[in-house]
């Protein structure tokens, strides 16, 4: 009822204006009010923008965060609720993240160090979750990004840490052995493969460039496509489109972007053999992240070898009604045949249940580590 009304406005108001112009509508007349709009959406930017440098420079003098991002969710989830369309909600999300983005540069840049280098799933993850006017570094390694931010030269990092067709990034699990820092988020990025060369014609290929997965992933299509063609691992998607700007014979399979950033073109789009492939990376910081009402924890654990302890380690979340969305395990460093495990349950830390929860848990076990609590990605 709403959306029709709104849309019935919409449509009734836009004719008003266009008749006053002509009485039908050209291209021209349509894009004269098109360009009226983008101003007024211009000037209201500007207004924006000068009330988020008062906010700014609230939270200078409070000392408090600048980052906030259980309010920033609370900005998309009002918006894309409201929004009565026929502008897609996920356009509005797509168009407030970078206005928050660029916002948030107004107060104070903000580092984010990724695992690079640039152009790969990684950097396309980090420019989805911060946005284009976060200043996004490339590291050399995951070890790298955690430095990063443990050190304070950026403020969160961004790592990969599973995909849904090569399972988990162990590396990256293992790195909250030795490290405090928090998850502060998850983002899921649909990962998927183009064929990327100078000419864009499949008959001028005779080498194929890539990182090993995404190679692995596309398999089944090099096998019918290009057979026979050489096949060569190269250390990042990144380095494969580099190579390929010098070569004419040789094609790289990497991102879209990297295709815009090296200036090559498309033979093939997503050439990967598995539909939803997506890739899930971790935000890591050096704080707890806030509550914002639909979150996940994450927990790291070691249990006594003793018989039923599986059993046992599972009774606090069952008894309590909390879901489990992962669990996994890992070979405890220096000790044969010892693990620690990793799960993933739905809640915030600060629940009481799931703060229960863990307290039970660590009747028996070794340790417990709270890895953070971060809001579910969508
Ligand atoms: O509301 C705030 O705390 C702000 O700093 C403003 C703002 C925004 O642009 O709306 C910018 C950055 C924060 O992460 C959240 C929101």
């Amino acid at each position: 009822m709403a959306y029709r009304y709104v849309l019935y406005r919409t449509f009734t108001s836009a004719r008003k204006v266009t008749e006053s112009v002509s009485d039908k509508p050209t291209l021209a007349n349509l894009r004269q009010e098109i360009d009226a709009i983008d101003d007024k959406i211009l000037e209201l930017l500007n207004q924006r923008a000068t009330l988020v440098m008062q906010v700014g420079a609230l939270k200078t003098q409070t000392k408090s965060d600048f980052h906030v991002p259980s309010r920033e969710r609370e900005i998309y989830e009002r918006l894309t609720a409201n929004n009565p369309g026929p502008f897609p909600s996920e356009g509005v999300r797509g168009v407030f993240r970078e206005i928050i983005s660029a916002s948030l540069a107004l107060e104070s840049p903000m580092r984010v160090a990724f695992l690079g280098p640039s152009a790969t799933f990684s950097h396309l993850a980090a420019m989805q979750q911060f946005g284009l006017s976060a200043e996004l570094s490339p590291e050399r390694s995951i070890p790298a990004v955690f430095e990063a931010v443990q050190k304070g030269e950026a403020y969160y990092g961004l790592v990969p840490v599973e995909n849904s067709t090569e399972g988990v990034i162990s590396h990256t699990l293992d790195m909250f052995m030795e490290s405090d820092l928090k998850i502060n988020a998850e983002v899921l990025l649909e990962v998927s493969h183009f064929l990327l060369s100078r000419t864009g014609r499949i008959e001028d290929v005779k080498k194929v460039y890539s990182h090993p997965q995404p190679l692995a992933q596309c398999r089944k299509w090099l096998a019918t496509n290009l057979p026979n063609i050489p096949l060569v691992d190269v250390a990042s998607t990144t380095l494969a489109a580099q190579i390929v700007t010098e070569d004419y014979t040789a094609a790289a399979i990497a991102s879209e972007y990297a295709a815009s950033l090296y200036n090559l073109k498309v033979v093939k789009a997503r050439i990967e053999d598995q539909v939803n492939n997506f890739t899930r990376f971790l935000v890591v910081g050096r704080k707890f992240a806030d509550r914002s009402g639909d979150d996940k924890t994450s927990l790291m654990f070691s249990v006594k070898d003793e018989p039923g302890i599986l059993h046992r380690m599972l009774v606090p979340f069952a008894s309590r009604g909390i879901n489990l969305t992962k669990i996994e395990s890992r070979p405890l460093k220096g000790k044969a045949w010892e693990y620690i495990f990793y799960l993933d349950l739905s809640g915030h830390i600060s629940d009481p249940q799931v703060a229960e929860a863990v307290q039970e848990l660590s009747s028996c076990c070794q340790f417990v580590k709270v890895l953070g609590s971060y809001p579910r990605a969508k």
